[in-house]
């Protein structure tokens, strides 16, 4: 987000406030009865000891006492015409702020950051009156005291004035390096809970394509820069507390110290008393409210009016203003960035472990069908991983419509449905709602069954609000389920990682076709049978040394082991190796690897036990 070309707020401010000089001016004379109401705090004690009670004259003592009292009364009448005049203040910025903000939404047609935008603005105003509130008491508390502690005795003054002046200059210090501690403290927690924002609600997801390890790095990665902010910021707080001490704490010890030597120097026990009471009576208090109302509050509304009066960012990418939206834009309309670019990917499992994927560069347009094909332990799923934002790559890019596809302006223009598709208990229609957030038209959830092949199940379970016991249902039936469910999401990339491999062939080929022809839809299926290949706009063959990526008849004339895998029907096990950009041929050589071909035989056992398998399951659940 960058900022606009305008002022910042510490300008604009200052711009406001003399603007409205007589406002300003009728909170001065306001708070002058703050002034006197402190003078006679001290002045009137002093004086009803002095000339009073150690005078054996008690009438005199409460007579002063009675003064303080009743300045106490005028200064309370003060403070309500203070809270009048700081009203006539902060309300006008608030207006001034809610119109940039409004203007601001009406033209972006972005409601929800308005209505998120004018709550910040009344934090904005009540901060900003509790600032003004908080300095303006400060200063004429303060004001009051010092005249009085003067009117005492000068001595003092003397005494009270250094420690206060030091504790003042340490604080002014810190204001801007606390500052800027806090505002990384607040940009890491906004972090921290946005990541949080996007992982709560989908820890189902989260559960069923087993991204726990990779979110939670990504979680503990937040917490981290978030506790280092703090830890900075508790730092930098340590050197308030030291100014409040050396300005509030300080000046009392002093005195109580150098009591005698003032007592012998002239001044008088009361006076003595009155330069305590304006001590620990005003001028701690004040400087306390100051320490902790300007610090935190002061660069809390710094912080705040900066964002209130940013202009937004020029591209959807990384707003802060603007939620990603429910229906992700490039699913609604043309958009010239590509369905999903895949730029020099290198991935690793570890730093010493061989690389699954080198250097893949891969470009799909809309709408476009891609199947992946190669070997068991290939780096298939792996690739899934990275492509849905699960993995991130060592060196490389990913990115969904032109975003990064783990920044937040992804987050729902993808859906990855795992091979060990993820059902809950609870109804059809929950499930298959799940990644809606908006209710799903009965006749849409309906249709959806319908397209991948779901309806036979809806209709043997009693509807969509029928129970869907996970462990009372096949693999297969547990997959369509998932299928269904990503299919109504509104993600444009769906990326299926062998999430039909407990599907029929006829099924298979039905659910892919579905998907095939979302509108806008793009697709990316790690393919279970070479039939997806064939159905597929072009394929990706990943075999470590010779990565290809073509239509079916070009890799049937190019790559051995595409021609291997079309006569196998299913994939095997394969040792681990290289990929290459999909575009180039290039070898990489793996000493001590066995050759293509033996593996692949190989395979075709484990595939066809693997069928085997998959018809058992049907057969047990009586769906074939
Ligand atoms: N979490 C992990 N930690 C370490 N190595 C891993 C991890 N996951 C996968 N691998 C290794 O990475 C390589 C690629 O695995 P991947 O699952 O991506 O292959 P695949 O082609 O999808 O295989 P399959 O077809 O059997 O699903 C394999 O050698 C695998 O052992």
């Amino acid at each position: 987000m960058k900022p606009s070309a305008g002022p910042g707020p510490y300008r604009r401010g200052v711009r406001f406030l003399r603007r409205r000089w007589p406002v300003v001016l009728r909170l001065v004379l306001w708070s002058v009865l703050e002034t006197g109401q402190t003078f006679l705090t001290g002045y009137a004690l002093a004086h009803a000891l002095d000339d009073g009670f150690l005078d054996g004259d008690e009438a005199v003592g409460l007579g002063w006492l009675g003064a303080a009292a009743l300045g106490v009364l005028i200064a309370a009448y003060g403070t309500g015409q203070v809270y009048r005049a700081v009203a006539d203040l902060v309300e006008p910025m608030r207006d001034s702020l809610v119109r940039q903000v409004v203007g601001r939404g009406l033209r972006e047609a972005d409601g929800a950051a308005v209505s998120r935008l004018t709550q910040q603005v009344e934090i904005a105003r009540d901060t900003f009156a509790g600032l003004v509130m908080v300095s303006r008491s400060f200063v004429f508390t303060a004001a009051g005291a010092l005249i009085g502690l003067f009117s005492l005795d000068p001595l003092l003054l003397l005494v009270v004035a250094p420690p206060l002046v030091a504790g003042i200059v340490l604080f002014v210090a810190t204001l801007r390096p606390l500052a800027r501690r806090q505002e990384e403290f607040l940009v890491a927690d906004e972090e921290l809970a946005g990541q949080l924002g996007v992982v709560c609600p989908g820890l189902r997801d989260v559960a069923a394509a087993g991204a726990e390890q990779g979110v939670a790095e990504d979680l503990d990665r937040g917490v981290a820069s978030e506790y280092a902010a703090a830890g900075a910021l508790a730092r930098w707080g340590i050197l308030r507390t030291v100014a409040l001490a050396t300005g509030g704490q300080l000046p009392l010890v002093l005195l109580l110290a150098t009591g005698p030597w003032l007592l012998d120097n002239g001044v008088t026990p009361g006076a003595l008393v009155g330069a305590l009471a304006y001590v620990t009576q005003a001028l701690l208090p004040a400087l306390h409210n100051l320490v902790h109302g300007l610090g935190t509050s002061g660069s809390r509304l710094a912080i705040v009016l900066r964002r209130l009066t940013w202009d937004p960012p020029e591209t959807a990418e990384g707003s802060q203003v603007s939620q990603v939206s429910q229906v992700p834009e490039a699913s609604q309309g043309e958009s010239p960035a590509p369905a999903l670019h895949l730029s020099s990917l290198t991935f690793a499992y570890g730093p010493h472990a061989e690389p699954v994927l080198n250097d893949l560069g891969l470009t799909l347009a809309r709408g476009e069908h891609l199947a992946v094909v190669g070997p068991s332990g290939i780096g298939k799923s792996t690739m899934a991983g990275i492509v849905a934002g699960l993995l991130e790559p060592d060196t490389g890019d990913v990115r969904v419509d032109g975003l990064p596809v783990r920044g937040a302006g992804a987050v729902g223009r993808r859906v990855l449905i795992p091979q060990e598709a993820y059902v809950f208990t609870g109804t059809l229609r929950d499930n298959l709602s799940y990644l809606r957030a908006d209710p799903v038209p009965e006749r849409e959830m309906l249709a959806a069954a319908e397209a991948i092949g779901l309806a036979p199940l809806v209709e043997r379970l009693g509807g969509l609000d029928a129970e869907a016991a996970p462990d009372e249902l096949s693999a297969g039936e547990r997959q369509l389920i998932a299928l269904t469910r990503a299919y109504l999401s509104y993600a444009p990339l769906a990326i299926l990682d062998e999430a039909t491999c407990h599907l029929d062939p006829v099924a298979e080929s039905r659910a892919e076709r579905a998907f095939a022809a979302r509108p806008g839809g793009t697709l990316v299926v790690i393919a279970h049978r070479i039939s997806s290949a064939r159905r597929a706009d072009r394929v990706l063959v990943m075999d470590g040394a010779h990565a290809l990526c073509g239509r079916h008849d070009e890799l049937l004339a190019r790559s051995p082991l595409y021609r291997d895998l079309n006569g196998a029907g299913e994939w095997g096990s394969h040792p681990s190796l290289a990929l290459r950009d999909p575009y180039r041929v290039d070898p990489v050589p793996r000493p001590g690897l066995p050759g293509d071909r033996g593996h692949v035989v190989a395979h075709r056992a484990v595939g066809q036990m693997e069928a085997v398998r998959d018809l058992g399951d049907r057969r047990a659940a009586g769906g074939e």
